[in-house]
């Protein structure tokens, strides 16, 4: 996508200079600024911390750490510890995981002195199907918000958090649909939920503007207003992982609106590309939650009236909090699920019908 006129990815590989730049995604909205990592260490660092977030771009990010420990060292020992470093940084994204466990495979068997190319060439790889993964997701969603036009003056469609293109390389899930309508003609606005605590809706906010596309940020508890008002014509958000029974793990909230927007009746989609699916786990029951630091809810960070960096202790640092980054959205709630290959319901028959060569017996 482009800032200020520029096409711009989220991630810059420099293998010559041992390095890969990233968007520090914790500066915007307020500030655009690269981010060099040239270390394992530093790579784990910008997934925790979520200098660079979103399910397909952790999973790219962490194929990229994987190419930085192995160009200090290509042996055995030290991709079992990359792994094993960029696996415990979040455990709910399966794309991380699926990311890891393909570029291992593919390195594994290739002699040390082949390693670190190899390396960077399998990250390049991944990085380049997302884009083109999440260009088709914007395709097939926009065949499903077409019809819902011109209802009223304007499609109105309602996201969370943020699955535009900052959270993968390029063009986004959730997003790619509504950008695909956009740049079709259709007019469309999108509410835009702030996601507390990490107000990842800030970032969407800041990529629809660059885009041009109308929006308006809403407190995360006014969303159900707005579906009860018949205010949106559909909701479309990304996932993190989701389980072969359709189930959908997603940024917390995410089952808020699912209920919601149930029982208004409006359609809920999510998008995502074949990493966020995960055939080995049957339920939403068993996606892991990752629990965040405290701080994320007691601190909030933002700006002074100057422009200054500012955080505000809201609670006490000895105040009980709960920090559950993601939720579960049962496949009963979503009317589809929108993928590169197309879209179908969010089940096991449904996404057996996108990907039959996940079907065993
Ligand atoms: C394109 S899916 C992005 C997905 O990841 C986000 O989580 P986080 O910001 O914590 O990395 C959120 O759940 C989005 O829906």
């Amino acid at each position: 996508m482009n800032v200020n006129g520029t096409p711009t990815r989220t991630i810059r590989p420099a293998p010559a200079a041992r390095a890969v730049d990233i968007i520090d995604q914790t500066a915007l909205p307020h500030d655009f600024r690269w981010l060099r990592l040239a270390s394992l260490a530093e790579a784990a660092h910008a997934i925790r911390s979520m200098q660079v977030r979103g399910a397909p771009l952790i999973g790219v990010t962490a194929a990229y750490g994987v190419a930085l420990a192995l160009t200090v060292h290509a042996d055995d020992a030290t991709l079992r510890q990359a792994v094993a470093t960029l696996a415990a940084t979040r455990p709910t994204a399966v794309n991380l995981h699926w990311a890891l466990a393909r570029i291992a495979a593919h390195l594994a068997p290739l002699p040390e002195a082949q390693r670190a190319d190899a390396a960077w060439a399998e990250a390049a790889a991944i990085a380049e199907e997302d884009v083109a993964q999440c260009r088709a997701i914007g395709t097939h969603g926009l065949a499903l918000l077409r019809p819902l036009a011109g209802r009223r003056g304007r499609l109105q469609l309602m996201t969370h958090c943020n699955a535009g293109w900052l959270a993968t390389v390029d063009h986004g899930t959730a997003l790619a649909p509504i950008y695909a309508a956009f740049d079709a003609g259709i007019p469309v606005h999108v509410w835009v939920s702030e996601t507390r605590p990490r107000n990842q809706g800030l970032l969407t906010a800041w990529e629809l503007a660059q885009h041009g596309v109308p929006h308006t940020v809403i407190a995360d508890n006014a969303a159900g207003l707005l579906l009860a008002r018949g205010e949106v014509d559909a909701v479309i958000v990304g996932a993190d992982r989701i389980a072969a029974n359709g189930d959908v793990a997603n940024k917390v909230g995410t089952y808020l609106k699912a209920l919601a927007a149930y029982a208004a009746d409006v359609p809920f989609f999510v998008a995502a590309p074949r990493s966020t699916i995960d055939f080995a786990c049957a339920s939403g029951a068993d996606i892991p939650i990752e629990e965040r630091e405290g701080d994320e809810v007691r601190v909030v960070h933002g700006r002074d009236d100057a422009g200054q960096p500012a955080a505000v202790r809201q609670l006490p640092a000895s105040e009980a909090v709960a920090n559950p980054a993601f939720d579960v959205t049962r496949a009963n709630l979503v009317a589809a699920i929108i993928s590169e290959r197309g879209s179908a319901p969010a089940s096991t028959d449904g996404l057996l019908s996108l990907y039959p060569e996940e079907r065993r017996g």
